[in-house]
């Protein structure tokens, strides 16, 4: 069955609020009518709402960037699924590899979050990534598989056909360094087997897998044209509206 692709922006720790509104605003005009993707972008916290304003009647989704487990209480700096919500999120990324890599969260967290995500009525965007070390040790398919295998334990077939994933290989982002067409491919097609075997055939089949790590308007068609790739997942390229919106054209 076909796949809608889904192309996403991740502004990072990127943009004040007006800022953020104007970048929304900017996508609001330049994506409407133009592509049969879905669109999504994950702001920073502060800058949800405003954007979801904004985005208000428009089929461009909001997703936040992180979420706790706990729906509320004495967490300083953290920020609930309800509240990502109430915020006009429908969607939140989890595992990236920057969250990771600087705020030290593991498998066993990423499940937490994962099940708070569906707790709350959010989509999970779950992030899987090897390290430049990893694979050249030739170990990308035991990264992933763990990393699968743990963030989605318990996870019920019904929520995992909401589920969406993305491949990101963490020396591929911000580095200006792409995975080539084929390893991307390649990686995805992993990833779909696991799917299958953990899950089943059609949740699988279903189920969108977005590639991350400098996709840009050059090499976006190339990546996105591949059978197992459904989507990008784009940090640098997506804060500025003519990239976001070359990628969106280049598809
Ligand atoms: O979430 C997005 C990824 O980390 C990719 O970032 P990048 O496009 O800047 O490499």
């Amino acid at each position: 069955m076909a796949r809608t692709l889904m192309i996403a922006g991740n502004w990072k720790m990127h943009k004040t609020i007006a800022e953020s509104v104007q970048l929304a605003q900017e996508i609001k005009l330049g994506a409407n009518g133009q592509t049969k993707a879905e669109v999504l972008v994950a702001p920073t916290f502060c800058a949800l709402h405003p954007v979801a304003q904004v985005l208000d009647g428009t089929n461009i989704l909001l997703a936040g960037q992180n979420l706790f487990w706990e729906e509320q209480g004495a967490y300083t700096g953290e920020i609930s699924g309800s509240m990502l919500r109430a915020a006009g999120a429908s969607h939140v990324l989890v595992g990236h590899s920057e969250r990771r890599q600087y705020f030290h969260e593991t498998d066993q967290t990423v499940n937490k979050r994962i099940k708070a995500a569906y707790q709350a009525g959010l989509t999970p965007i779950l992030c899987v990534g090897e390290t430049l070390l990893e694979r050249e040790q030739g170990r990308t398919e035991t990264v992933l598989e763990t990393q699968l295998g743990q963030g989605l334990m318990d996870i019920t077939p019904e929520h995992a056909q909401r589920l969406i994933l993305a491949y990101e290989p963490v020396w591929a982002i911000g580095t200006g360094k792409t995975a080539s067409e084929e390893q991307a491919n390649q990686a995805h097609a992993f990833i779909r087997a696991w799917v299958a075997a953990f899950f089943d055939r059609q949740t699988a089949d279903e189920m969108r897998i977005l590639y991350g790590g400098s996709v840009k308007p050059e090499n976006a068609k190339g990546l996105l044209s591949q059978s197992e790739v459904d989507g990008a997942l784009i940090g640098g390229a997506s804060l500025k509206s003519e990239n976001f919106l070359g990628i969106m054209r280049a598809i």
